[in-house]
């Protein structure tokens, strides 16, 4: 029996490195530079040469390798775990992991078994290829498919998935796909996947996560909680990026300057990528950004098709979902009553120096239509309720109650302007001058007490000179740092700060696993004042449904006594 699956097209062209791909996401998937390095002993044995070798090391690499916390690191450790540590080693020793047993455009039948932590489906080749592991899209654990090879790497083969031929009824609910693109586009992995079982997937990559890039002890991880749910799984999205390609130059000659007359001409594709495709391809709609983005979208796409002669580079587009922010709001009038009355209407803001406006709770936030917001605006209060009950324990005898508050990577100030009535004094600090202006002017759009909250651009570490006076044993930090992690200068500072509590925020739980452990470790080498952090609790947060991406938090308490 055959599944309702999507097959690609056969002239797919797969030239294209997989991190090079965009994706729907692209503003959560900036891809990490590596701050701290990792002990992965095979990295050293390419990548550093003894300097006789010196002239050699100049030449590019044959091979090139992952970097470290990037999608196909976190990818190359699923395979890995896959294959078994003894294999893998037997064919670094033979210099035989590059051989790929499979070409270009070989198809093959697999039994998928498991997910990898990016959502794709994991098998093992089938003799006589072995050991060697196959990575296709939509498919999931126990499921036969044909698949189809693009592209091969270190011990494992990239294929299009052609047809399940045994579904696994038990996870697979094809009616659930609500997107006609579901299967081609690469913004989404789990639509076929009931809400629950997504949940679960999430948990297993953080715990995944730890396991792999955390360095830790199993004792010192505690057990992973389970997935926070999206109040809203469809129509989330608060903001997205469809792009473009200008026309062709034969396309150009050909039309010469004759309009379109509002008909869309076959090559141009205004939309996401394609699934494991450089190429963009059409999208009218997408289920899951919010009802005022997809209003939206018919008229903008109109407008390129009308104007796409006058188009000399490819374009990115920016649609954001915002309250209506067209009112200029002056600084005297800027009360959330005044606000309140004009605000209930969502329009869909593209410029990228316009005000966005959104609502979190009882509280607004104005940001510029570039700068960063997180995208999901219906878990923004659970999950600031949850950083807020980890800051105050319910019942936790001798805890000191926080007083202070210390906002790293603030952005605009989500996190302290919601948190800001448990404390008396706030500091956020944010590397964009623009989301620092609009925190400071957030404060006073809330009407928080003026000084109450302090917000600098800078670099995060910064601001352990600026709050050096806060009581320690009184003061949170909240770390919410992009997908790359906190670098090490942070961290030394962090430890040497050593405030009671620490809440990691990251849409980046590798990274996050990494800093964790880095944070975990260093505290038992600097150990001042008989105190060390311990990983209280852990837990993934969806802010990303139908997506095999997750938020995970992180809380980090001061104990004392050592290990
Ligand atoms: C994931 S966002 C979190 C923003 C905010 N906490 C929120 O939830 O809206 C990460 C933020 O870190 C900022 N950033 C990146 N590198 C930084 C650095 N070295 N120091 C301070 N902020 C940085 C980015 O501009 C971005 O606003």
């Amino acid at each position: 029996m055959s599944a309702q699956v999507r097959p690609h097209p056969p002239d797919n062209d797969h030239s294209a490195p997989a991190e090079k791909r965009l994706r729907l996401q692209t503003d959560e998937v900036d891809l990490p530079t590596p701050s701290i390095s990792i002990t992965d002993p095979d990295l050293h044995h390419d990548q550093v040469q003894p300097k006789k070798h010196l002239k050699k090391a100049k030449k590019k690499p044959k091979h090139k390798l992952p970097d470290p916390y990037s999608s196909d690191d976190v990818l190359w450790r699923d395979v890995v775990s896959l294959l078994g540590e003894q294999d893998v080693a037997r064919m670094t020793a033979e210099g035989t992991q590059w051989d790929a047993p499979l070409g270009f455009r070989d198809e093959l039948e697999v039994v998928v078994s498991r997910l990898s932590s990016n959502g794709d489906a994991l098998a093992l080749a089938p003799e006589p290829h072995s050991p060697w592991v196959i990575v296709a899209p939509f498919a999931l654990p126990g499921e036969t498919i044909r698949v189809r090879v693009y592209r091969s790497s270190r011990l494992h083969s990239f294929a299009d998935l052609l047809d399940v031929l045994s579904p696994n009824s038990e996870l697979r609910d094809s009616s659930r796909v609500t997107c006609k693109y579901f299967g081609k586009c690469s913004g989404c992995q789990y639509q076929m996947l009931p809400y629950e079982k997504q949940l679960g997937i999430k948990r297993d990559v953080v715990i995944k996560a730890y396991q792999n890039f955390s360095n830790l002890p199993a004792s010192a991880v505690p057990t992973v909680l389970p997935t926070i749910g999206s109040p809203k799984q469809y129509h989330y999205r608060t903001k997205i990026t469809p792009h473009f390609e200008a026309p062709p130059k034969k396309a150009r000659h050909d039309q010469g300057s004759n309009p379109t007359d509002g008909i869309k001409p076959d090559w141009l594709k205004i939309g996401f990528n394609q699934i494991g495709k450089r190429t963009v391809m059409d999208i009218e709609e997408c289920p899951i950004a919010t009802p005022v983005l997809n209003e939206a979208m018919g008229p903008i796409r109109e407008n390129i098709i009308n104007n796409i002669w006058s188009y000399k580079k490819g374009v990115s587009l920016l649609l954001r979902d915002s309250l209506d922010a067209s009112t200029s709001v002056d600084a005297d009038a800027t009360t959330v009553d005044i606000l309140s009355a004009q605000l209930e209407k969502h329009v869909c803001i593209t410029d990228h120096k316009a005000t966005v406006r959104e609502k979190v709770g009882n509280k607004y936030f104005e940001f510029p239509g570039h700068a960063f917001f997180q995208n999901n605006n219906s878990i923004l209060v659970p999950l600031t309720d949850y950083v807020r009950d980890a800051i105050f324990p319910a019942s936790s005898p001798g805890f000191k109650q926080p007083t202070h508050l210390v906002d790293a990577y603030c952005g605009s100030g989500l996190f302290s302007i919601m948190l800001s009535p448990h404390f008396t004094t706030v500091a956020g600090i944010e590397l964009s001058a623009d989301s620092i202006k609009f925190a400071t002017h957030n404060a006073r759009l809330n009407n928080l007490p003026e000084g109450k909250c302090t917000f600098r651009a800078g670099d995060a570490a910064n601001i352990f000179s600026v709050v050096s006076d806060f009581p320690r044993e009184h003061t949170a930090l909240i770390i919410d740092p992009p997908r790359k992690g906190c670098d090490a200068n942070f961290i030394e500072q962090l430890l040497a700060f050593r405030c009671q509590t620490v809440v990691y925020v990251s849409c980046n739980v590798h990274t996050q696993a990494r800093d964790v452990g880095m944070i975990l470790e260093r505290m038992k080498s600097v150990g001042e004042g008989g105190t060390r952090y311990v990983l209280e609790s852990l837990r993934g947060f969806d802010l990303f449904p139908q997506t095999a991406h997750v938020e995970s938090v992180a809380v980090l308490r001061l104990v004392e006594g050592g290990i």
